[in-house]
């Protein structure tokens, strides 16, 4: 049978003389899969208008983003449809709050079960090592960002899934236009998470136009959130100055004041992620756009913050390995693309940010200070 297929596959080859697109088209009528499988898993695959949602499957669940996405895609879709997975043991809330499942990304025997299993449909693909954390762990990083991203693909290719994976501001490099920064510009990134990224967005588009993959990637800018905590990137001074600020009134700074980098309060990017899964494919000129919201220095977020908290007390330490990345990253992020083709909007600029930001921490803190 297999050998029957790629026969086919190498027919269709050497026949079709056309765009790529349409020899996606031949290849993905013939369910093809990138491993080879053996099995016919491609013709056993749940196409997406058989079931009224999506069955979604959020790998990495358990960090900063993936809670606020599975409770977000769990009102849309039912607790059911959304499962949530990691390698780490979920706190009693997530645990009892829908369904939650161990799975490591690497392991692909076990990602490819429960994606049968479940008669999951959309995978978006949370795991990785972010900026700082990566550095620290290079072989990691590669292993997680880049094995584990070619088993989501696959998996992905075999089974039909509608597949999101995250890329990021990191994605660029000292020699990208970084003021602003457009979709498509030079990239070349001198971490290896950011090396990692652009290889997942190449490999996602090729994938697409190879197999017809329905890959989806928004480049996020840094994430502030107020429920969740950031798991070591570059960005995550600008979340644990709320947090500091409503509790200690000071705050040492790990860049330099004038540092300018891209940010997003965590509403947005999830709401982002939402409707770029549900954009129909005509209205995608691209699989990967950037997004943005707003950007603002140490500084300028310490100067705002202390016009609601005046005694706010600001210093800086500058961590070289951080203030080198951030150097080399995006200032302003141009997303007139994501604006033009999919309606992408923001609502949180940096005034709806800080309120929001310490409504959420302050109540936090009050209910914390009451038991
Ligand atoms: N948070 C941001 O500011 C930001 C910005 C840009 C892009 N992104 C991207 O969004 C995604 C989610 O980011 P986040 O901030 O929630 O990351 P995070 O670091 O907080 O969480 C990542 C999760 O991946 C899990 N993980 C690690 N190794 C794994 C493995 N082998 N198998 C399964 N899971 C594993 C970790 O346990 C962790 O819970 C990432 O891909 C990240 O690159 C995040
Ligand atoms: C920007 C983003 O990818 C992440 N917050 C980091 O700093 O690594």
């Amino acid at each position: 049978m297999a050998r029957a297929l790629s026969k086919l596959v190498r027919h269709a080859f050497r026949t079709q003389s056309c765009s790529c697109e349409a020899l996606a088209v031949s290849v993905r009528a013939i369910s093809f899969s990138p491993r080879q499988v053996t099995s016919d898993a491609g013709f056993h695959s749940v196409s997406f208008s058989e079931t009224d949602h999506p069955k979604v499957l959020i790998t990495g669940g358990l960090g900063q983003l993936g809670v606020g996405l599975a409770k977000m895609l769990r009102r849309q879709f039912g607790k059911n449809n959304v499962i949530l997975s990691d390698i780490r043991k979920p706190p009693s809330d997530v645990y009892h709050n829908g369904p939650f499942i161990y799975s490591d990304i690497l392991d692909y025997k076990n990602l490819r079960e429960i994606v049968v299993n479940n008669r999951i449909t959309w995978l978006v693909h949370y795991s990785a090592l972010l900026s700082a954390v990566g550095e620290a762990n290079v072989s990691l990083a590669r292993d997680v960002n880049i094995t584990g991203l070619h088993n989501i693909l696959d998996i992905a290719a075999e089974h039909s899934l509608r597949v999101f994976v995250p890329s990021t501001i990191g994605a660029f490099g000292p020699s990208s236009p970084r003021n602003p920064t457009p979709d498509l510009c030079i990239q070349r990134p001198r971490t290896i998470y950011g090396v990692s990224k652009v290889h997942a967005e190449l490999m996602g588009e090729y994938f697409h136009h190879r197999y017809g993959l329905d890959f989806r990637c928004l480049r996020y800018p840094g994430i502030i959130s107020a429920d969740s905590q950031p798991g070591g990137g570059t960005t995550d001074y600008a979340v644990q100055i709320f947090h500091d600020a409503v509790k200690t009134g000071k705050f040492e700074c790990n860049l330099r004041p004038d540092t300018r980098l891209p940010m997003m309060y965590i509403t947005d990017c999830l709401r982002a992620t939402l409707e770029m899964m549900e954009a129909p494919a005509e209205a995608l000129s691209m699989r990967t756009y950037n997004i943005n919201a707003m950007s603002f220095t140490p500084e300028e977020l310490a100067h705002e913050l202390q016009k609601v908290l005046p005694g706010l007390e600001v210093t800086y330490r500058i961590d070289p390995v951080r203030q080198a990345i951030a150097d080399s990253w995006p200032m302003n992020f141009d997303d007139s693309n994501a604006r033009k083709d999919w309606g992408w909007k923001h609502d949180y600029d940096l005034p709806e940010l800080i309120q929001t930001m310490l409504n959420f921490i302050g109540s936090d803190s009050r209910i914390a200070n009451a038991n």
